[in-house]
């Protein structure tokens, strides 16, 4: 339960202030509601006996207070007066209704905002351990459980606490015994919601992870629907999928059905109550007459109450049932909190050398790129995968990294795209470690992976990644076209610059996307360019129009590769061969590949 409180709490986007509002909300509603419902027993004993006008001195006075002469008068007047009161508790109810409602889908955004803001800006690292369907679950569908099975709950309970207080206190005022009776007939309920406390906990864990798996298969199979169709293998994951909603329909229908064990129990409780003790009372012989106005108000408030409680056992169980979801939620965004410090604490070591705070990087202004003694080991790992990688990069240099797959490349490359944080040694621009800056840094640098992410959209908008349609500039983004070797390209198709290039640009070649990925670094002007393995998936003739597009940019941009086909890197300056995380040779093409040591 403290777990439970606390999770949500610490999840919970909004001031705990806001929930304290609408609980003095709910408490002024209960009031009223209970208010009304006790003016009903008076008014119903003032109408079947009239003469109480005279008989009570308290209703005489009223009378005399108000110059009413007539007895039938006092009762319209107090008719009047339970309409106007219901009329305002319903028009209150609605509002607060509204509130509630608005209240808890903002949170929803609120959560989806934070949610992604923590998942776009944790550590790289994160993702690596990551699936992306729990991720996608988290965002989308845990941030509505959160707002809608969790908080609306939380919300609906306090209300109707409160409303069984008010009118417990209502009946108790009118009949002590009825209340007594009344627990021990409602001990069974308790008992019972208790019995299933972790089998309904352990039914919400089965129908998340089964919603989870049922997002991953739809992920992994239309996701690599090309691989899917040519290897045959859908109905590998139809039957995934059929296994896991069959699991989602057995563990639901536990759940569901289990929620409405409560309203039954309420109904039954109830009606065998107001049905046994009218009979007990008959067949004893014992006076109705007295014990009638009790068992109004009692038929009355059930109205009430047998919703409220149901309502709130309903709800419990249903809380229960969202423990995962809480945990889930909490974990990640715990996580994320830990690696974000781990991060900068990591940051401290790397950036000891240097006492330069945010200092701002130029693209055109600096002399040369330092590794200095750069050492990382993925978490988990028992080896370093970067062992002790001293280099200089001069401005304007093409360099390449070579070696055998495993060599430790693309960890190089992610460490210096500032994905990986060392844990030892340093990057250096010229004499300011870039950890004193990293977006600065980044800014500088242009990625163009082996498999370039292309949007849904235009060609347009997915060089000029990132930025909004108005914002665009025409001028540099024909040059990144030109240079990129795209403009043949374009001018062939009907759209132009405007053609959708299709989900993650299956309407393009290999080559095209490549290039695009080209010009979206020459449009975002970065001076570095980072190729990792970028020809490797194309055939030769693409390849030497995309070597071409890379070649024509030496000398203009620093460029940085790793290559397996080692034609496409005839023009670097100097080429470095890895082996088990370390750099083991370096040297010119010539001397390199083709064995010419001169000196
Ligand atoms: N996320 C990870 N977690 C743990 N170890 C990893 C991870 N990624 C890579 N490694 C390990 O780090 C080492 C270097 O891998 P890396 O991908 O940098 O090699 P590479 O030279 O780029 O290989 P390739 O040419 O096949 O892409 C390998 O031993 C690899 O198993």
């Amino acid at each position: 339960m403290q777990n439970f409180i606390n999770r949500f709490f610490f999840i919970l986007p909004a001031s705990p202030k806001q929930l304290v509002i609408l609980v003095i909300l709910f408490v002024v509603m209960s009031v009223l509601e209970a208010f009304g419902i006790g003016m009903i027993g008076p008014f119903l004993n003032l109408a079947s006996h009239p003469n109480l006008v005279n008989e009570s001195e308290f209703v005489a006075s009223i009378y005399a207070g108000l110059n009413l002469t007539e007895a039938s008068h006092g009762i319209a007047l107090l008719g009047l007066f339970i309409i106007a009161l219901f009329a305002i508790k319903s028009f209150l109810n609605w509002q607060i209704k509204t509130y509630v409602f608005g209240f808890c889908l903002k949170v929803r955004g609120k959560l989806c905002e934070k949610l992604i803001q923590e998942y776009l800006s944790v550590p790289y690292t994160f993702h690596l351990s990551k699936d992306s369907a729990a991720v996608i679950q988290c965002i989308i569908i845990y941030t509505q459980a959160f707002a809608l099975d969790i908080l609306m709950p939380i919300l609906n309970s306090a209300a109707n606490l409160m409303i069984i207080i008010a009118l417990s206190g209502l009946l108790l005022m009118t009949s002590q015994l009825v209340v007594i009776v009344l627990i021990f007939l409602f001990l069974p309920l308790i008992l019972i919601l208790n019995a299933f406390k972790d089998k309904i906990k352990y039914w919400g864990k089965r129908v998340s992870y089964a919603d989870e798996s049922i997002i991953r298969i739809v992920n992994h199979s239309l996701g690599g629907i090309k691989e899917t169709k040519v290897i045959g293998c859908s109905g590998f994951f139809e039957e995934q999928l059929s296994e896991q909603s069959r699991e989602y329909i057995e563990a639901g229908t536990f759940l569901l059905s289990f929620q409405v064990v409560p309203r039954i129990l309420v109904e039954a409780i109830l009606i065998l109550f107001l049905v046994g003790i009218t009979s007990t009372m008959i067949l004893l012989g014992q006076d109705i007459d007295g014990f009638i106005p009790a068992l109004s108000i009692f038929a009355l408030s059930s109205i009430r109450l047998l919703p409220a409680i149901s309502n709130l056992s309903k709800d419990v169980s249903k809380l229960r049932s969202m423990t995962y979801v809480l945990e889930r939620l909490s974990h990640d965004l715990r996580e994320i909190e830990t690696l974000k410090n781990s991060e900068v604490s990591n940051r401290t070591v790397v950036t000891k050398i240097s006492q330069l705070a945010d200092h701002k990087f130029k693209n055109k202004d600096f002399g040369q790129i330092i590794f200095d003694g750069v050492t990382y080991q993925y978490p988990g790992s028992e080896s370093p995968a970067i062992s002790d990688v001293s280099l200089s990069i001069r401005k304007g240099e093409s360099i390449a990294f070579i070696g055998q797959s495993g060599a430790g490349k693309t960890t190089l490359v992610d460490i210096m795209l500032g994905l990986l944080i060392p844990q030892g040694g340093d990057i250096k621009i010229d004499d300011i470690s870039i950890y004193n800056n990293l977006r600065s840094w980044q800014n500088m640098i242009g990625y163009i992976p082996q498999s370039i992410f292309l949007m849904a959209d235009t060609i347009e908008r997915n060089i000029a990644f990132g930025v909004a349609d108005d914002l665009i500039d025409h001028k540099r983004l024909q040059q990144a076209l030109e240079m990129a070797q795209l403009m043949d390209l374009v001018k062939e198709l009907p759209d132009g610059i405007n053609t959708m290039v299709g989900e993650r640009g299956v309407r393009l070649s290999g080559g095209q996307r490549q290039r695009i990925g080209i010009a979206r670094a020459l449009y975002h002007e970065r001076d570095i360019l980072v190729l990792d393995e970028a020809t490797s998936a194309l055939d030769n003739e693409t390849e030497s129009l995309v070597t071409e597009s890379i070649k024509s940019l030496s000398g203009i941009k620093t460029m940085i590769m790793i290559a397996h086909r080692l034609t496409t890197i005839q023009h670097c300056d100097r080429l470095y061969v890895m082996e088990k995380g370390r750099i083991v040779r370096s040297g010119t093409y010539n001397e390199i590949v083709l064995g010419n040591i001169q000196s």
